[in-house]
Order: C-alpha cells, then sequence, then structure tokens
C-alpha cells in the first residue's frame, strides 16, 4: 500500500532534536495485568523525570482508548492491533526526543517485540510489573475484576484472556508488598544504574 510513497529525509531529525533536549530519548515500556501498578508507576516516574528537566510523554491505556484507539475492543485481534498503533505513536514521540512511558496491558510477547524491532538499539526498555493475579484481584481499583469473575465482563486479562509474561524483561518489578512511592524509586534508581534515564 506504501509501495508509491517516498520516506522524506529531513535536516532536522531525531539526533538533532536530542541534541537539542540534551537527552537520550527511549520508551520506557510497563506491562503487567489490570490493577498492577502500571499507571501509578508511569505517573510518579513520569514526575520524578519531569523535575530532573526531562522532556517525557506519558501514554496510558485509560486515555488512549478514549481517542485514538476508541474503536478498538478487548478481542486479541483488537489488543494487537491496539500496540501496533501505540508502538507507532511511541516511535514518532521518541523520534521528536522524548522519554516515552507507556502504560497498557499489552499482554502478548510479540506485540512488545514489534515496538522493540520499531526502534534502535538500546532504546526500548520494558519494564514488568509483576504484581500476581490475586494481588490484582483484591486490589481492584476499578472494580473490573468482580464484572469479570460474575461474567459481565468477557475476554479480561489473566481471567479469561491470555497475558504473556516478559521472558526477559529489562526490569522486573516484584514488589507489590511496599508503597507505590517506594517501588518508583527503585525504578528511577534503576533506570539511572543501567544509564536509562
Ligand atoms: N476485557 C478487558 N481486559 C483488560 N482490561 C480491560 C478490559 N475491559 C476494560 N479494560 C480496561 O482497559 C484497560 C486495558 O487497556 P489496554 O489498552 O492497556 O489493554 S491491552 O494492552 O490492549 O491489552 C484496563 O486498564 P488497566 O487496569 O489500567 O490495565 C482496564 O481498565
Ligand atoms: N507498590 C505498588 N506499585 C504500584 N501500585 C500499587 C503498589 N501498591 C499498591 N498499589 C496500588 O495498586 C493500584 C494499581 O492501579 P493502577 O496503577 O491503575 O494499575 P494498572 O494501571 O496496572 O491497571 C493503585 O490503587 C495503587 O495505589
Amino acid at each position: 500500500m506504501t509501495s508509491n510513497v517516498v520516506w522524506h529525509q529531513h535536516e532536522v531529525n531525531k539526533q538533532t532534536r536530542a541534541d537539542s533536549l540534551k537527552q537520550a530519548p527511549r520508551v520506557l515500556w510497563l506491562t503487567g495485568l489490570s490493577g498492577s501498578g502500571k499507571s501509578t508507576l508511569a505517573n510518579l516516574l513520569e514526575k520524578k523525570l519531569f523535575e530532573q528537566g526531562k522532556h517525557t510523554y506519558l501514554l496510558d491505556g485509560d486515555n488512549i482508548r478514549h481517542g485514538l484507539c476508541g474503536d478498538l475492543g478487548f478481542s486479541d485481534k483488537d489488543r494487537v492491533e491496539n500496540i501496533r498503533r501505540i508502538s507507532e505513536v511511541a516511535k514518532l514521540f521518541v523520534d521528536a526526543g522524548n522519554i516515552v512511558l507507556t502504560a497498557f496491558i499489552s499482554p502478548f510477547q510479540a506485540d512488545r517485540d514489534y515496538c522493540r524491532k520499531l526502534l534502535d538499539d538500546n532504546e526500548f526498555v520494558e519494564v514488568y510489573v509483576d504484581t500476581p493475579l490475586a494481588v490484582c484481584e483484591q486490589r481492584d481499583p476499578k472494580g473490573l475484576y468482580k464484572k469479570a469473575r460474575s461474567g459481565e465482563i468477557k475476554d479480561f486479562t489473566g481471567i479469561d484472556s491470555t497475558y504473556e509474561a516478559p521472558a526477559s524483561p529489562e526490569i522486573h518489578l516484584t514488589y507489590q508488598d511496599e508503597t507505590p512511592e517506594a517501588t518508583a524509586e527503585r525504578l528511577f534508581e534503576l533506570l539511572k544504574s543501567k544509564g536509562w534515564v
């Protein structure tokens, strides 16, 4: 479909924009079950980065599904398309020089790998928010697990829809017993120690 479209190489490019912003653009990709803490941690982490003068942008599942992906549901096919669109948007923000944070369940390894492959080496940092299903269900911040268990919601991740745990995430968070602030600080320090922010 795009065979007659020629890619334009502009003189102001990713490198010049990144240099001007004085940062290395990247995608910090948070994945995990509903209620695992993705939005909470992404929000706290973005605040920390922002306070350090970083140029960030947070793409969050619930918000994107109101707009760009408002036509998509929760079948496997729609989730694949959801993550494909988000990956392309994340790539554009990286091209603009930003540190992008994403907070989507993103249940399939192949789709997370799709985003990784769209980007340059070391630009994709997969963060597995590994909160067990039982804990997420206990938290149930939006009352969705209750609805899924009663059959009111179908295809709910972890109940009757698959979640594929990351095979080798750059960061693996298993700290569901500490406060969100403590986990966000831990995440921030891990990212700094690896030179990813
Ligand atoms: N069936 C079903 N399964 C999972 N989640 C559901 C479902 N229906 C609605 N929701 C709400 O949608 C949020 C997940 O959207 P995502 O775009 O992150 O999902 S996905 O990556 O395409 O799988 C998810 O948000 P989070 O709780 O923040 O993860 C839910 O609030
Ligand atoms: N260590 C922690 N990290 C992240 N969230 C936590 C933690 N401990 C408790 N929580 C709570 O768990 C809930 C996670 O909800 P949310 O961030 O919306 O998850 P998700 O975006 O993955 O669906 C929030 O109410 C948050 O306060």
